[in-house]
């Protein structure tokens, strides 16, 4: 059934408060097209949130989830984005992104909230998918290149994503150099499966993080870059052969602004960047580091500059504060020369469009770019999706465990068969712009 002219259009939207993998609400919208296709998508939700991501508008009522609702942002899908965007083609993916920044009308999303807009700019590109009968990952390539993600596993969590644990927040291990995405896929679980063994054999206890990474109380930094590295070689693969190690540091957590230095509980030692950067130039020679995220503050720019400097030749540096998916800002790193990846958190910047401007941006400069999850996720896999039709070649969704991170994981297995012998692996590809030798 179409529209009496013969294009087909949305015809309702509908928001809903559901669940993220932490409890909290988050925001859902449903888009229905006038010949019958529904399509829904759920927003994540960050904990390390950067100070400079748009606005995710939680309801300041204590009555509503001790003011953590989003009944506010519910209300602006259903009365404010439905009507306005009923009798547009969902095709439109860009003036509909452009339309909703025009209705929101201040810089950072914060009238209609960046969790509303986005939750309608996913759903609307599902729909659309939907409705031309083909995988979300294929409409959004259209007849660009694709490939298979190198996963990022982050195995062991610390920070703000769990409590007790080390400084660092994320230990991740990446499946670089092998033939598939099956294959990373199944070294990620193995590797996660020999930490628990040698966690529980050397006593430590077993609790897990928010992105379900073990998050065991160890003595420092170091000691978790250790038990890492055993549990890559006790798996049974080469470290800095077939298996790389990342880390998001998440450094903006533990900035202290007052200072200009940055306290790490762990090592207890409190340090200026150039004494941090020393710490991961030792790390970066020591163990097989191909990966550094947010390893300085968000507004560290000169820091960043320095980091770069350093380490850019051989080591990824990914800014996710230091950029928030944010043109503006990664015009501003690539101007400095501050960082040489970008993070792609759809809803650091709230719209479809936007995130794909973030990469194309970062790629104009030679960077390399990882998708990424929140650490409150939701069963929706669009991450999943936009890394392969948009050729990112790295995501960044957790620990091979916990459904809401696995969800990405396997949705990627499915895409992989559905793509058949055209499944490129990004594999070293990922790296290539680094011009080092994997
Ligand atoms: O820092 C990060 O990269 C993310 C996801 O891993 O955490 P959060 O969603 O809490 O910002
Ligand atoms: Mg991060």
């Amino acid at each position: 059934m179409t529209s009496s002219y013969g294009r087909i259009t949305v015809t309702s939207v509908q928001g809903r408060e559901v669940l993220d993998s932490r409890g909290n609400p988050t925001v859902e919208a449903e888009v229905r097209l006038s010949n019958g296709v529904a399509a829904h998508a759920l927003v994540p939700s960050g904990a390390s949130t950067g100070s400079h991501e748009a606005v995710e508008l939680r309801d300041e009522d204590p009555a509503s989830f001790g003011g953590r609702g989003v009944r506010r942002a519910v209300a602006n899908v259903n009365d404010v984005i439905g009507p306005w965007l009923a009798g547009r083609s969902p095709l439109e993916q860009a003036s509909i992104d452009e339309g909703m920044c025009v209705l929101d009308g201040t810089p950072n999303k914060g009238r209609l909230g960046a969790n509303a807009i986005l939750a309608v700019s996913l759903a609307v590109s599902h729909a659309a998918a939907a409705s031309e009968g083909v995988s979300l990952w294929r409409y959004l390539a259209a007849d660009g290149r694709v490939s298979l993600p190198v996963p990022m596993f982050n195995i062991l969590n610390g920070g703000r994503h769990a409590s007790n644990s080390a400084d660092i927040q994320e230990f991740m291990v990446l499946p670089v150099g092998v033939d598939t995405f099956s294959d990373a896929l199944r070294a990620g679980a193995e590797i996660y499966q020999s930490l628990r063994s040698l966690l529980r054999a050397d006593g430590h206890n077993l609790n897990v993080g928010d992105e379900g990474g073990f998050a065991p109380s160890l003595p420092s930094n170091r000691d978790a870059l250790e038990m890492v590295l055993r549990a890559v070689e006790a798996a049974g693969y080469a470290p800095g052969r077939e298996v790389y190690l990342g880390l998001d540091v998440a450094a903006t957590e533990f900035y202290d602004e007052a200072s200009g230095k940055y306290v790490l509980d762990r090592e207890g030692a409190t340090l200026d960047s150039g004494e941090l950067i020393d710490l991961y130039e030792d790390w970066a020679g020591q163990y097989p580091i191909i990966s550094i995220e947010d390893g300085l503050s968000e507004d560290d720019w000169a820091g960043w500059s320095a980091m770069r400097d350093r380490l850019g030749a051989t080591v990824q540096l990914v800014g996710d504060d230091l950029l928030v998916t944010n043109i503006s800002r990664i015009g501003r790193s690539i101007r400095e020369l501050a960082s040489n990846a970008v993070l792609l958190k759809p809803n650091q910047i709230g719209t479809l469009t936007e995130t794909r401007a973030a990469l194309d941006t970062a790629r104009t400069a030679g960077w390399g770019a990882v998708m990424s999850h929140r650490s409150g996720e939701t069963e929706d896999t669009t991450i999943a999706d936009l890394s392969v039709g948009w050729d990112v070649r790295q995501i960044k969704t957790g620990a091979p465990a916990r459904s809401e991170r696995v969800a990405k994981y396997n949705r990627l297995l499915r895409i992989e068969a559905e793509l058949g012998n055209a499944a490129a692996y990004a594999g070293k590809s990922a790296f290539e712009y680094l011009g080092r030798t994997l």
